[in-house]
Formats: structure tokens, C-alpha cells, sequence
């Protein structure tokens, strides 16, 4: 996934100059970072719409046109994909120590103890026995 949004990222950074009668990202850039995050915000609640009537069609394809706006409003942010890329690693690494360490407040069971086994000792000594 990460590519194709860094490829799309590039293309809209390409686009940002067009001119903007021919290019949808030019004009939204044109527009400003106000409507930027309104058609954002609009895809989105499309994506949750879509979702919520179980059109799993349109989730796909309102997903890629949230994807796309996310992209124009981070290239106007001056946000680029790597940015994004190194904190999901930095979430991932910390969550990932996180899960090995007992929760807050979650108690940790004790190790139950086993009966102490007899002494390797005295079962060599009833076998010895019983070779007599
Ligand atoms: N990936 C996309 C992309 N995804 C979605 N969209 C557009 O965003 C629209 C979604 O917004 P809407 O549903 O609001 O569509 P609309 O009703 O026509 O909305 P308005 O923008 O007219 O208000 C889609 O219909 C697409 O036209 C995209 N427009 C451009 N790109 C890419 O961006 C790059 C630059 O393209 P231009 O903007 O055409 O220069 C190219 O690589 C394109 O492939």
C-alpha cells in the first residue's frame, strides 16, 4: 500500500502547478487547505456511510478518493508519506515492547507450584532393588 501512496503523493505533488481548468489537485490547491480538509472530511463520512450500509463496493472506492484527498492535504501541510510511515514504525516498535509487558493494574498470576520430585536418586535405588 504504502508505494501506490507514495506514487499518488508524487503525482499530486506534479499536479500542484497545472493548470487548474485541466487539473482537479491544482484547483484544490488553489482553493486552500480549508476546502482541502472538507473534501477530506466529506470521503470520509462517505467511507463510514458506505460501510454502515454494507456496500463493500463503494467503501473500496471511496476509500481510494479519501486516500487521494488525505494526500493533497498532507502535500499542503508539507507532510510527506515517510513521515507518516516512520511514526506507524515507532507506534509499532513501542506497541510491540508494550504487549510483552504486564498491563497496568492486571494482575499476574503466580506460577503454581508442582509437587518436588523425588530425588532421581531413589528411583535408581528401587530399580537396582528390583534387579536383585
Ligand atoms: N487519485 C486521484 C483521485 N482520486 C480521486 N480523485 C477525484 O476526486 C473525486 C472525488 O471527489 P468527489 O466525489 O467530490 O467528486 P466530484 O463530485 O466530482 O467533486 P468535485 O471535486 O467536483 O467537487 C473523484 O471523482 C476523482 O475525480 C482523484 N483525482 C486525481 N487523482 C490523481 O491525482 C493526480 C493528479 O490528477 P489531476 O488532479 O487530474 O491533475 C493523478 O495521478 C490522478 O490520478
Amino acid at each position: 500500500m504504502s508505494d501506490s501512496v507514495e506514487r499518488l503523493y508524487q503525482a499530486v505533488l506534479a499536479a500542484r502547478d497545472l493548470d487548474p481548468a485541466t487539473s482537479r489537485t491544482a484547483r484544490l490547491f488553489r482553493s486552500g487547505s480549508g476546502k482541502m480538509a472538507k473534501k477530506l472530511a466529506e470521503e470520509a463520512i462517505e467511507v463510514v456511510i458506505d460501510a454502515i450500509n454494507g456496500d463493500r463496493e463503494a467503501v473500496v472506492r471511496e476509500s481510494a478518493d479519501l486516500i487521494y484527498n488525505l494526500t493533497v492535504l498532507w502535500a499542503s501541510a508539507g507532510v510527506r508519506p515517510e513521515d507518516v510511515w516512520q511514526e506507524m514504525n515507532r507506534r509499532e516498535t513501542l506497541l510491540g515492547i508494550a504487549e510483552k509487558l504486564p498491563k497496568p493494574g492486571v494482575k499476574v498470576a503466580k506460577p503454581t507450584l508442582r509437587p518436588a520430585r523425588r530425588p532421581i536418586a531413589a528411583i535408581e535405588a528401587r530399580a537396582a532393588r528390583k534387579r536383585h
